[in-house]
């Protein structure tokens, strides 16, 4: 079992106690303890360990469980799949889903008869029985293989990251191509700070300029001009060697095989020449060693680009990788401050620590833990909070001259051509209001108080097609696939909710920020779990002392978000998933059981 650390110095790491947790029923207490990285158990959670043990690949299995878009009709017909394969599938999906829709219709006289008759757990638990004898019978027509290659064969997610890493290569430039307005827009702000910085003749750093009296408090708030390393490149790093040099085999070797030791001062090169050699050869040797640590610097850069971040959702471009376990994101004022206020507060072990800022050629970033560090082949679904994703702000703009914006138009377009009014439509614009306001109404948002953005699973592939779900049973069938039915990990997340849920009663922050377009960050390995706040770049404090509920519906002026109302409502669909993988391995234990 991987044991790997949080960076958090406040971090309380604990083992899942699966007891805590009734088998068959979710709404059982749970730890109230703080969880960071929640380690998922081996433990069996269930009596027919034998059982358990030998059915766990089935459970694992999952993966025969057909991919979401054809789990859920419409679902599939998506556009903004990530590859050709995501589309290949989506149609394969709409054929399916037709003849899914024929056979429903025929047995959902049926069905009803027998479903309206029960609980909603006895109700949940015959249609997911319901399901699965469907799936069973031989008349799920889907080419199970064909399947499984559209899951498994999504993009890498180095390659997602290939865009990001082609900025990298020339800062400056990529500031100005990628995402100009947005950038110009966060880094404003930084443009003032770094003009006071340069009047500043004490030489202040930017960090303390930036933050101000706050800075004590923080952790480790200290700039940090990012230093390139001499004679590299970052586009030199895309280089791969198939097998290391002798001489770097020797220095490998003798390291303790990290990737940060291969950061070798000059003087640790020097140790794998010999001694007693003459000027020339002394020279020669120089110039092979400063090229061997070029070499090694190449290397080092090349291991550490080969880290699994991954950006799922957000603002293309507003991300670095940076090295020892840190994300750099675009700096927004509005953001650092929420972070410096909640490394204070009740909140802060399910935020990523804030290390302050740095500037990297003309932008500064705000430097924060990287919450994928540590896992292997992580699992992440982006879950964005709140009944609404903009701000007052928004719509008092689109009742009065609010710019158009094509792009929207275009996005939602795309989506659902009949979805722009023929006023939008001859304009070919939408205001920003009107776009927000249409996804968050056509996706789980405003009914559930949630939605997922994005899911990506260890083999890479990245899903965005779950944005248009909006019922609580096509939540717990996404929870079930992003899981593959594992009930640890069910529990973990579950268990880290109610954590999170205690935390945010007990925050002064959250009272007092109205939080827009904020996510849950759900990441899993096989070992780990956990669920962690991010983006605060639209978390304002609220005027005054004026508090908010976080859990009525919104109405204008109020302020209120719904954070509470998405809270619970993922809670509730954990707790469905939960009795529905409880079923599902009990029903492969019987089945064990009775086969010979
Ligand atoms: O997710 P899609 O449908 O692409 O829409 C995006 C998200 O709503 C962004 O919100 P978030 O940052 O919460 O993900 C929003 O950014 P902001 O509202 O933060 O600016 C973008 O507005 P523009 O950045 O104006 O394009 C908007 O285009
Ligand atoms: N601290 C972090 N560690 C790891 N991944 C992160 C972190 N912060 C953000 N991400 C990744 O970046 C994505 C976008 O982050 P977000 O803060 O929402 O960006 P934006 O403000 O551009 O919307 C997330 O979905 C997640 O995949």
């Amino acid at each position: 079992m991987d044991t790997t650390d949080d960076n958090h110095t406040e971090g309380i790491k604990m083992e899942i106690e699966n007891q805590q947790i009734v088998e068959n029923d979710c709404f059982s207490t749970l730890s109230d303890k703080t969880h960071q990285h929640l380690l998922i158990s081996e433990r069996p959670s269930s009596s027919c360990r034998m059982v358990r043990l030998r059915s766990r690949p089935s459970l694992q299995s999952t993966k025969s469980f057909p991919p979401y878009s054809q789990c859920i009709g419409g679902l599939g017909e998506d556009e903004e799949s990530d590859d050709q394969h995501n589309s290949d599938m989506a149609c394969q999906a709409n054929a399916t889903n037709v003849k899914e829709d024929k056979r429903e219709e025929l047995q959902s006289t049926e069905r009803n008869e027998e479903l309206t008759t029960r609980s909603p757990r006895d109700w949940l638990k015959a249609k997911w029985k319901l399901r699965r004898k469907e799936r069973s019978g031989g008349s799920f027509e889907v080419d199970a293989d064909s399947c499984e290659r559209g899951r498994w064969s999504g993009k890498r997610r180095v390659e997602e990251t290939e865009e990001k890493e082609e900025f990298d290569d020339d800062d400056d430039e990529g500031c100005a191509n990628a995402e100009g307005k947005h950038w110009r827009g966060r880094n404003s702000s930084f443009e003032k700070v770094r003009k006071e910085e340069e009047e500043d003749e004490d030489g202040r750093s930017t960090i303390s300029a930036v933050e101000g009296d706050t800075k004590s408090s923080r952790e480790t708030p200290t700039r940090n001009d990012e230093e390139e390393l001499p004679g590299m490149t970052e586009g030199s790093t895309t280089q791969q060697w198939s097998s290391p040099h002798p001489i770097l085999s020797k220095l490998l070797h003798s390291s303790t095989s990290s990737s940060s030791s291969l950061n070798l001062s000059s003087a640790e090169s020097d140790e794998v020449f010999s001694e007693g050699e003459d000027a020339g050869s002394k020279r020669k040797t120089f110039r092979k060693c400063r090229s061997w640590k070029t070499f090694l610097t190449m290397m080092h850069w090349s291991m550490s680009r080969q880290s699994s971040w991954v950006q799922l959702a957000g603002h293309q471009g507003n991300f670095q990788v940076s090295k020892g376990g840190e994300v750099l994101k675009l700096y927004s004022e509005v953001e650092a401050n929420c972070l410096d206020c909640l490394m204070r507060d009740p909140l802060r072990p399910f935020v990523p620590q804030y290390h302050g800022l740095v500037t990297r050629g003309e932008l500064c970033y705000i430097r924060l833990e990287d919450l994928l560090s540590g896992l292997k082949r992580p699992v992440i679904m982006d879950c964005k909070m709140g009944v609404r994703t903009y701000q007052e702000d928004e719509l008092i703009k689109a009742r009065v001259k609010a710019p158009l914006r094509s792009d929207m138009y275009q996005k939602m377009v795309k989506m659902d051509p009949s979805a722009p009014s023929a006023e939008e439509h001859a304009q070919k614009g939408v205001t920003k209001w009107r776009y927000l306001q249409w996804r968050d109404s056509t996706s789980s948002t405003s009914t559930l108080g949630f939605r997922i953005e994005g899911v990506m699973m260890e083999d890479g592939s990245i899903q965005r097609d779950f944005r248009k779900i909006q019922t609580l049973a096509q939540v717990t069938e996404a929870l079930l696939y992003f899981t593959r039915s594992q009930l640890d990990t069910l529990r973990a997340y579950h268990s880290r909710l109610l954590a999170l849920s205690d935390a945010l009663k007990n925050s002064p922050f959250f009272r007092t920020h109205e939080v827009i377009g904020s996510s849950l960050l759900f990441v899993h390995d096989h070992s780990k779990a956990s669920v962690w706040m991010i983006d605060f770049g639209k978390t304002t404090p609220l005027p005054d002392s004026q508090e908010l509920r976080h859990n009525v519906p919104w109405s204008e002026g109020s302020r209120e978000d719904g954070y509470l109302i998405g809270l619970s409502s993922l809670v509730t669909s954990l707790a469905q998933a939960i009795s529905v993988a409880s079923w599902q391995q009990e029903e492969s234990c019987e089945e064990e059981q009775i086969s010979p």
